[in-house]
This record gives structure tokens, sequence and C-alpha cells, in this order.
């Protein structure tokens, strides 16, 4: 692994020193540390010499941070005359003016014209996407330019399952039929996830874009929102947000999911599911990294951070990637069960806050599940003398004073049911993928990670019924 020789990543040290120095913020990068290229995940960060236990190794100030309160600040320089936009900019007064570069002055005529309170319509999510769009395309005008160089391109998010749904719509034909027929080989669960971020996407989209137009016609130009936000470019920061941002306590944000924000130089961090590296915000100081309390790296180690107890299809929809090996890999027999449920036992499941989310795991079936096999043991709809709310054995379950024994037999006989039903199923998508034939590289790694997908599938499923024999 050779240290990367990297235009970009030097660029992007050189503008964080040039700012510690100019705004006096206490940017801290331990010598310690030094960006690689890795054979699997682009960049890493190293240890090039021994590291501590509780050794501080980053510290970045909340100006070189981008969020909801950073880009509200940023846009909001733009024009200082509003109260209430001045007493956010006191906050923030070490961020940089606006650049004199020349540039399209729509742009900077759309920042102007949004207001405190719309910019606070929009969430976090939403109001970073249109930021990191629009001041891409401000190109050297941008004060975050060398932080943008270094982001993914889209090419980097090829294996993310809801970016191959968007790229059938671009196909025809035959080609149009593989990728189809490719994305339906992947388990029914990744393929929900990756149409829920579809649509999360499609909505952040059409707000923003609202918003947008609104400006557009207040300043009565010819303008279109394709220009000034360009589809591509906003799902290019949307998926920049999604796999790069860490989370923290905001200051100003609306909601707990608000608590994000992406952080120069800490992103280049990869993740192993036992990374140790501690995260930390401090008011005055920023973001800071840490090595754990009991953990030390040697020379040339790679420094990990865990994203969160991530399964295989959650760090492959949300990231783009996925572990050989992971213990967090989990089934969803959620569709199969509530399938099953009548009405009453939804009403019941759903006052209870149990419906839906239902899983299994290497080590055991989750209490939600067993909650929902063990609902589905009243026949509701045929015996009008039974109460969900009223009777003894669920509310012992529920309450955790018995260990819900007394529904394990009809339980286990209705999860092997259903697990040989996925079973099935997986086996017969993991055929078809094997039987796909090979075309280009994107199609082919596509294909590999269908194939780990339903394999793992088929393992798990085989996992429980051996113990359930
Ligand atoms: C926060 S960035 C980490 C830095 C990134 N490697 C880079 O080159 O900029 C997250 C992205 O890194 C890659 N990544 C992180 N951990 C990985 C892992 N364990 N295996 C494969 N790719 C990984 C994925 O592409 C993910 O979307």
């Amino acid at each position: 692994m050779a240290e990367i020789k990297d235009k970009k990543v030097n660029d992007l040290l050189a503008w964080m020193q040039y700012l510690d120095t100019l705004l006096l913020d206490a940017t801290y990068i331990s010598p310690k540390l030094e960006i690689q290229a890795t054979e699997y995940a682009g960049r890493g960060i190293f240890a090039n010499a021994a590291i501590r236990s509780n050794e501080k190794l980053i510290q970045v100030p909340h100006s070189l941070l981008l969020n909801h309160s950073t880009i509200i600040a940023h846009i909001l320089l733009h024009d200082s005359q509003d109260a209430a936009k001045s007493r956010v900019l006191h906050k923030y007064h070490k961020l940089q003016p606006p650049s004199t570069e020349p540039e399209n002055s729509c742009l900077i005529e759309v920042y102007k014209s949004l207001s405190y309170e719309e910019l606070l319509t929009l969430t976090s999510f939403q109001i970073m996407a249109m930021y990191l769009t629009v001041e891409r395309g401000r190109g050297s005008a941008s004060f975050w330019k060398p932080f943008i160089d270094c982001l993914p391109e889209m090419d980097d998010f090829k294996l993310v399952p809801f970016i191959w749904s968007l790229e059938t719509l671009a196909h025809t034909g035959d080609q149009l039929r593989h990728a189809k027929e490719l994305f339906h080989n992947l388990p029914p669960s990744t393929q929900k996830h990756a149409c829920k971020m579809r649509d999360k996407f499609d909505a952040d989209y059409k707000t923003v874009s609202e918003l947008i137009e609104t400006q557009l016609v207040k300043l009565n130009t010819s303008e279109t929102v394709q220009s000034f936000l360009p589809v591509s470019d906003f799902l290019w920061a949307w998926m920049c947000i999604n796999s790069r941002c860490l989370y923290m306590t905001i200051p100003e944000s609306k909601s707990t999911e608000s608590n994000f924000t992406m952080c120069p130089y800490v992103d280049f961090i990869n993740h192993c599911s036992q990374g140790q590296c501690i995260l930390d915000i401090h008011p005055i100081t920023g973001f800071s990294v840490l090595t754990g309390s009991d953990v030390t790296y040697s020379k040339n180690c790679e420094i990990y951070l865990s994203y969160g107890p991530h399964s295989n299809e959650f760090l492959l929809c949300e990231y783009g990637f996925k572990l050989l090996e992971n213990e967090w890999n989990d089934l969803d027999i959620t569709s199969q069960l509530t399938s099953k449920l009548t009405a009453a036992q939804k009403t019941f499941l759903g006052d209870k806050h149990y419906l839906g989310e239902y899983t299994l795991n290497a080590q055991e079936i989750s209490f939600r599940t067993e909650v929902c096999l063990a609902v589905l043991q009243y026949d509701v709809a045929n015996d009008p003398r039974i109460d969900l709310w009223k009777d003894r054995r669920l509310k012992c379950l529920l309450d955790g004073v018995s260990d819900g024994a007394v529904f394990k037999p009809k339980s286990n006989l209705m999860i092997k049911e259903i697990l040989m039903d996925v079973l099935d199923e997986s086996r017969a998508r993991l055929q078809h993928c094997l039987l796909e034939m090979e075309r280009d590289d994107v199609f082919n790694a596509r294909k590999r990670v269908a194939e780990d997908l339903n394999r793992e599938v088929v393992d798990m499923c085989k996992l429980h019924l051996n113990k359930l024999e």
C-alpha cells in the first residue's frame, strides 16, 4: 500500500492548514496519521507510528464542518441585512466571507433571496443536498472546493441498489431487461430498502425544487430549477451525504435526525464492526476523534471506525459495500409474518408498538418476532371471547414476567414453515443470479453482491432450521 500522492488530499490538507492559521481554530491532525490507498475501499487513514490508547488523533473546528447550522450561516453570509440572519451569523463569525471570484450570479441571487425562515423549512438532509449541489457547481468560487474535490464520484456508488434501480430508467431493450432481472434477484428486503431510499430521494428533490422554484419566480429570471439544481448533481450530493455523514448534536437542529455533519478528513476513516475510534463533539473546539481507552495501533495499521451495528444489506444499500463476515447480519421476515396477521392482531401489535420489523439474527429470533408469533396463536377472527389486551399470558410475555415458553412449540412450527419458504425462494434467486451471463464490470460486480446477499439468507435459514430440528 503506497501513500497516496494525491493532489486532492494535499490540497485538502493545505486548505485546512490555511484556515487554521487564518481563523486560529485549532485544527489538529496527528503527525502519526496518513492517508493511503487501500485495495478494498478507496482511501483510508493509517498509522505511520505507534499510537497509544486515549490519544487525540483529529480535531476539526465547527467552521470546517458542513451541516445544517454552518450551511445556513454560509448562505446568509451573502446577505447580512436581516436581523435574524445577523443573529445566526454572530455564532459563526469565523466563517469565510463569500468569494469574490466571478461566477454565475443567479446562484448567488438565489442564496440572497432565501430567507432564514425558508431555510428552516428544509430538513438537514435537504439543505445539505441542495447546498452541496450548488457549491459543486460554483467550482473554485466555493469555500468548500478542496473538500468537495475529495468526495466520491457517482461511480463509487455503483453497488448501491437504489442507484441500480434508478439506472434502469436510462436503459432500453435487452439492457433494461437484464438490469431489471438483476435488481429483482436481490433479496426482497434489499429491494424494499432500495425503494424506500428512492422515495425519500424523490421527496427531498421535490421539496428543494419547489423552494428554488419560488425563489426563481421572486427573482423573475429565465433560469430553470433543472439548470440550478440538476437532478443528477442532486443525486450525487444526496449519496455523498448519505455515505459520509457523522452523527453529533448540532446547534439549532430541529430533530435528532438532523444531528449529523460532514467532516473533512474524518470522513476518510473506513468502517469495521469492531472499529475502535471514539468521536466527540465539543461546543467550542468542534469534532474530535480519539483512540479508545484500551486500543493501541502499531505502524501501518489502518484506523477504523464503526459506522454502527449494520448488516451487510444495510451497508450495501446505504454505503455501497459489504463485509466478508458480518456479525450484524439479520433476516427480515416482516412481510411473511404481517401477511398472516388479521386486522385485530395488527391493531393490538400497533397499539403495543410491536407491529413490523420482524427479524432474526445468527444468535436468536428477535423479541418483536417472538411477540408477533405469540399473537398469531390467538384465533381472534373466529373466537369473539378472545381479548388480546386482557390476555394474561400475552401480558406476562410483554411485561417480561415470563419467557414465553408457553408459545414456543407453535412459534417454532410457524417459523420453520416461513424459513423453509424463504430458503426455497432464496435458493431460486441465487440460482437465477448464477445463471446470469457475465456482462460489463458493473453488471458483474452487482451480480456478485446479489449472489452474496442471497447466499447469506440461505445460510441464515439453514442455521435456524438446524437449530429447530
Ligand atoms: C466515510 S467514507 C470512507 C473513506 C472512503 N474510503 C474514501 O475513499 O473516501 C465511506 C465509504 O468508504 C468505503 N468503505 C468504508 N468502509 C469500507 C469497508 N469496510 N469495505 C469496503 N468499503 C468501505 C465505502 O465506499 C463507503 O461508502
